[in-house]
């Protein structure tokens, strides 16, 4: 017998990206002889109630149609459940997807994915009592984050652009202690970000090197640099160049604990609560197929 895929749409990604995507993969997928049952969410909470939904169901496997906002609400409930996971690229982010190596821009490239059937286990963070599937943001890209977030406009990745130059008028260092498997460092940063995979706001390659199956957190400090610094270094992280600066210090371990006592942290966009935030990693958690 074929296999059978529960096909779950968030039809508002993307302004609407999910929608138009959405009948362009299942016809794929039925292309590809498997049966596809279509799901459409209505609200957040539709998300991880379809998701049990599914994983109960006795489906082979989920494609989920969708931003970074859409994955993370179900990567909390197939974390473990052992169905594997597609991703159909559908946010204006889609830093997930960007570190899986699921093709961004071509829906029908990212369902034969799912046709051909070969999964991998990744690993997830977690942190305040969810799965991470990309970055803890703890700093000036929290503030950013949190502003991004409430702008409606530019849409897409600009709104970040513009975030950031309205955050760092005012940005001033923070005092962080960063604690990396019992190691502890007292440091002065712009920013600390902690997670599985290389990137977040839309490619940023905040955690260059990531590898998302190792077992382990990688961690960036971006310690204290002029604000035109700072401003310059934004462009080099879209191409990993940061790498070399002299402000720029990486770590990896599987338990951090940041604390800063004006911070509120970000994971996956979303807003995580305040400093400080203990992550750890589940290592090979989510089977996705990739
Ligand atoms: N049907 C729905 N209507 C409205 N909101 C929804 C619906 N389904 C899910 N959501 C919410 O929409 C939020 C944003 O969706 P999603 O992340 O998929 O797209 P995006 O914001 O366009 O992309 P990205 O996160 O990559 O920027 C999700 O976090 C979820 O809370």
């Amino acid at each position: 017998m074929g296999r059978r895929i529960a096909l779950v749409v968030n039809p508002t990604s993307g302004r609407g990206l999910g929608a138009r995507v959405a009948p362009v993969v299942r016809q794929r997928l039925e292309a590809g002889g498997l049966t596809v049952d279509l799901y459409e969410t209505t609200c957040a909470e539709d998300v991880g109630r379809i998701a049990a939904e599914v994983v109960a169901s006795g489906a082979d496997g989920v494609a989920l149609v969708g931003g970074d906002g859409t994955l993370h609400l179900g990567a909390q409930v197939l974390a473990k459940s052992g169905m594997p996971f597609g991703v159909i690229p559908a946010g204006t982010g889609n830093d997930f997807a960007r570190g899986l190596g699921v093709p961004l821009k071509d829906p029908v490239a990212a369902a034969d994915l799912i046709v051909v059937g070969r999964t991998r286990d990744i690993d997830l963070g977690v942190a305040a009592g969810e799965y991470i599937t990309t970055v803890v943001a703890g700093g000036f890209d929290s503030l950013v984050n949190k502003r991004a977030n409430a702008m409606t406009w530019p849409k897409g990745n600009a709104r970040y652009t513009v975030a950031t130059l309205a955050e760092l008028r005012t940005f001033k260092p923070l005092s962080y202690v960063v604690t990396v498997d019992g190691e502890r460092f007292e440091t002065d940063a712009m920013l600390v970000a902690v997670g599985t995979g290389p990137t977040y706001g839309g490619g940023l390659q905040i955690l260059a090197g990531a590898e998302i199956d190792d077992g382990l957190l990688d961690v960036t400090i971006i310690k204290p640099v002029s604000r035109l610094t700072l401003l310059q270094m934004f462009p080099k992280l879209s191409k990993a160049t940061h790498l070399g600066h002299p402000a720029v210090h990486t770590l990896r371990g599987r338990e951090v604990r940041l604390e800063s006592p004006t911070v509120t942290a970000y994971g996956d966009g979303e807003i995580l609560g305040p400093l400080p935030i203990d992550i750890g990693i589940a290592p090979g958690a989510l089977t996705v197929y990739a």
